[in-house]
């Protein structure tokens, strides 16, 4: 972006082009005031075809009623109940990644010639088996599950099994990485940044003491610092560094004499969108006032900021992701002093933020940080309300009986 200063950039991907928006305002125009034709996908030949995915997840189906029963029977409250597991960040939307997104037909080589697409087809159908007797083994559990909904919903929307599999899996390939991805950010930042993690705690204080921990209400009223933190560290490191999944057109468009037809590829580079100095002078400095009292600088949208990516195909997981790290994040900065850690002479390491894996969602590369609790009192009341919530979740302390040799057996 700062080496062509043009706000789209195309890269060729073999005969397919590849936009890829540098600008938050033209991203705007495009993926924001004309959602209605900037809200489908592209053909994704590894995300899509070669792991069936293309008809059968939301991530990846092209706008329309299919992907609106999706999109409905995920923002269902009982999704906050779901306990969430790690996942690999994948490079299925880096442009150039895979040889295939660029020549389709090597994914149709039998595999003696060509064995990557069979390996990545064979790993999501057992995958895919795995979830969905998972959803049906969370189905048959006393308590409620995200799984019951799902199967109750299953004959009412007729899904197929791969759907409900998806829909459930969703919650963790879209959910874990990115929100505990920015967690780290948040500790990188709070011991880089020890001003503001000073200014947040004193806000913490002053509303809290060590009385008492957050409550949800004073997240929705109480704390204006804090949901400026977290806003100013979603955008200071974007998890997704190109706005997730790429988007396409469903009709030809022109926009200031750049020709864009029906089906195109095309993405925000946050990376670059967000750290604007245009738009966030200092781009690298953690400064939450950019977003405390309304909007320090202008911005194409009411957010100031697009971490969560564009449009009608803006995250579906933000309600429940942007909560969990307010609430998460808040009690963190309110519990503990987060400083640099030591070396092997007990001197404060130096932090670096840019350490960041180089992944199409990126987190931290690991950094040592010290945590310790601010005040006596406050540690007391984090070890018991760790108790309180450890038997308050115990009735969800099933241990699944379905195996991965199982999946295998069923796929
Ligand atoms: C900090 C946390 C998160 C960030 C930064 C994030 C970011 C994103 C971005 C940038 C997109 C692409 C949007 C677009 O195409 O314009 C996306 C899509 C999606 N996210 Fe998230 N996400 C987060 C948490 C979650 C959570 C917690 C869930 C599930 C519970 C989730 C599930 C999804 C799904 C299913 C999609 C695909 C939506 C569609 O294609 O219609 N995400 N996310």
């Amino acid at each position: 972006a700062e080496y062509y200063k043009n706000p789209l950039t195309t890269i060729w991907v073999g005969r397919e082009p590849r936009i890829i928006v540098q600008d938050a305002w033209v991203a705007s125009d495009l993926l924001e005031k004309r959602a209605d034709i900037f809200s489908s996908r592209p053909r994704f030949v590894v995300m899509g075809d070669v792991i069936d995915a293309t008809t059968t997840n939301q991530t990846t189906l092209v706008y329309g009623d299919r992907w609106r029963v999706h999109r409905k029977l995920m923002t269902n409250d009982e999704v906050a109940q779901l306990a969430l597991a790690v996942m690999e960040a994948v490079n299925y939307v880096v442009p150039g990644y895979f040889l295939m997104e660029a020549v389709p037909f090597l994914a149709k080589l039998p595999s003696w010639i060509y064995s990557t697409p069979s390996k990545i087809g064979k790993g999501a159908a057992l995958f895919s088996q795995y979830f969905y007797l998972l959803t049906q083994e969370g189905a048959n559990a006393k308590v409620p599950t995200f799984g019951k909904t799902l199967l109750k919903a299953q004959p009412e929307f007729n899904l197929s099994d791969k759907e409900v599999s998806t829909l459930a899996s969703n919650l963790i390939g879209g959910g874990v990485d990115t929100t505990s991805s920015t967690m780290l950010s948040f500790i990188l930042a709070m011991a880089y940044f020890p001003d503001v993690q000073k200014k947040l705690q004193a806000e913490l204080d002053e509303v809290l003491g060590d009385n008492r921990s957050q409550t949800w209400d004073d997240v929705d009223h109480n704390l204006p610092y804090l949901i400026a933190t977290v806003k100013e560290i979603l955008r200071w490191r974007s998890v997704t560094v190109l706005a997730g999944i790429p988007h396409a057109n469903t009709v030809d468009y022109e926009y200031k004499g750049y020709f864009i037809p029906a089906g195109t590829n095309i993405t925000g580079n946050l990376w670059a969108i967000h750290r604007n100095p245009r738009d966030f002078p200092d781009p690298d400095v953690v400064r939450p006032e950019r977003f405390l009292n309304g909007l320090e600088n202008a911005y194409p949208n009411q957010r100031g900021s697009n971490p969560f990516g564009y449009g009608r195909r803006q995250c579906s997981g933000q309600p429940l992701a942007e909560q969990g790290l307010y609430y998460s994040l808040g009690r963190i900065a309110w519990a503990f002093n987060i400083e640099p850690g030591l070396d092997e002479n007990g001197n404060e390491v130096k932090l670096d933020i840019f350490a960041f894996t180089n992944t199409e969602n990126m987190r931290p590369e690991p950094f040592k940080v010290r945590l310790s609790p601010r005040t006596p009192k406050i540690k007391e009341m984090i070890l018991a309300e760790a108790q309180t919530a450890r038997d308050e979740l115990r009735i969800y302390d099933i241990e699944t009986k379905v195996t991965i040799k199982e999946a295998l057996q069923a796929a």
